[in-house]
């Protein structure tokens, strides 16, 4: 049989082009591969100019306010905010309000409770709740966002205050701002721990850090989805290890100084725990919150044993330090500066227990 001519007229009587049936399904493939090319071009421009667009969302809320520092991408954390001034100990740098808060105790599919709260806010705040960092706890990102940012709220239960939350955890004497929830004004603040330069990295603590490096890291990976690689779980092994010990004698005195509030030691011996608690977490961990508060429990001992000056001299210091901590409007400030202005017999526990002679910490010692 012979071979079929490949030339064949056309319409017009002109001889046609040869067809090399070969060639035409060669660029019949290269016709589809560039059109799956130029899909593929078009869909990665199209996520990169989406995330590029979120990512402008994202820096603008946080451009658009007065705050000391900027939102940035860090390797291996997603987003943190960077101090871009000199940040001073004590100074109140967030003040926010949270976008909706859940009451914890409604019983009913997670999922379903976020939606109800996401569609009653703005397409923008919307948004930006969407932007925050997911560390992939649940297959819904609505509730694994939930899970990742939100914060304990006092009488509000939970909720989520999206400038905070992009506040990276560090541990021990790693982070440098505090936060705590005013029940007065609705609010979340947060308040400088240490004079912060521009440049670093602003670091909140998740969680009580007072506890040994694996203890720890297991929380925050359970909880967070994280290794922590902080400058203090950075630390050598020789220094994480005597840290370690450290923290668990201050765990054992944590639990000695509570026993005092079951009678069970006297106010000396809870005085010499609290201060060697003092000592273990401000000047050997470098440990810079809760100063305060331990210092109002030793102030309490005090004046339960009717010592009116080491009353006064704790509740000094525990004065200076809620004031940097929580700053002058909190009630916690505001009980202090009662005892002071009053005397030590204002203290609600004056002379609750017996009389002992306990020594305080001096005036002017902080
Ligand atoms: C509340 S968000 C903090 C802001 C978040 N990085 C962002 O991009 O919006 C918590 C998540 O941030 C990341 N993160 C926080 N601290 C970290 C740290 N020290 N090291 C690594 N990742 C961290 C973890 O993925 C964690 O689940």
């Amino acid at each position: 049989m012979s071979k079929k001519s490949s030339k064949a007229k056309t319409a017009n009587g002109s001889v046609a082009k040869p067809v090399n049936k070969q060639a035409s399904f060669r660029s019949t493939i290269n016709n589809i591969l560039v059109g799956i090319l130029a899909i593929a071009a078009a869909l990665v421009l199209y996520r990169w100019s989406g995330s590029r667009a979120d990512e402008l969302a994202a820096a603008n809320e946080i451009a658009g306010h007065d705050y000391p520092f900027e939102l940035r991408d860090l390797p291996g954390k997603g987003k943190g905010l960077i101090a871009t001034r000199h940040i001073k100990e004590g100074d109140r740098i967030i003040t926010e309000a949270p976008l909706f808060t859940l009451n914890t105790k409604v019983k009913a599919a997670p999922e379903v409770i976020l939606e109800e709260q996401l569609s009653e806010l703005s397409v923008e705040d919307r948004k930006r709740y969407m932007r925050l960092g997911n560390a992939g706890l649940h297959a819904d990102p609505r509730v694994s966002i939930f899970q990742t940012n939100a914060v304990a709220l006092g009488s509000r239960g939970a909720g989520v205050c999206p400038t905070f939350a992009r506040l990276n955890h560090g541990c021990l004497s790693a982070f440098n701002v505090v936060y705590s929830w005013q029940e007065d004004t609705g609010n979340i603040v947060v308040h400088a721990t240490k004079d912060i330069k521009p440049g670093e990295e602003l670091l909140t603590t998740y969680t009580d850090t007072l506890r040994p490096r694996g203890d720890r890291q297991w929380y925050l990976q359970k909880t967070y989805n994280f290794t922590c690689t902080c400058s203090a779980c950075s630390r050598s092994e020789a220094e994480n290890d005597a840290s370690d010990a450290r923290l668990r004698e201050h765990q054992q005195l944590m639990e000695r100084f509570a026993s005092w509030g079951r009678g069970e030691i006297n106010g000396v011996e809870a005085t010499k725990a609290g201060r060697r608690i003092y000592d273990i977490r401000y000047n050997e961990e470098k440990y810079t919150s809760m100063r305060g508060q331990l210092l109002a429990d030793l102030a309490h001992v005090a004046a339960a044993h009717h010592n009116a000056d080491a009353t006064l001299q704790w509740t000094e210091g525990a004065l200076k330090y809620f004031k940097l901590e929580l700053g002058s409007d909190s009630q916690r400030w505001k009980e202090m500066i009662k005892i002071v202005t009053f005397g030590a017999t204002a203290h609600p526990q004056w002379g609750k227990r017996v009389k002992e002679h306990i020594d305080g910490p001096g005036y002017g010692a902080f």
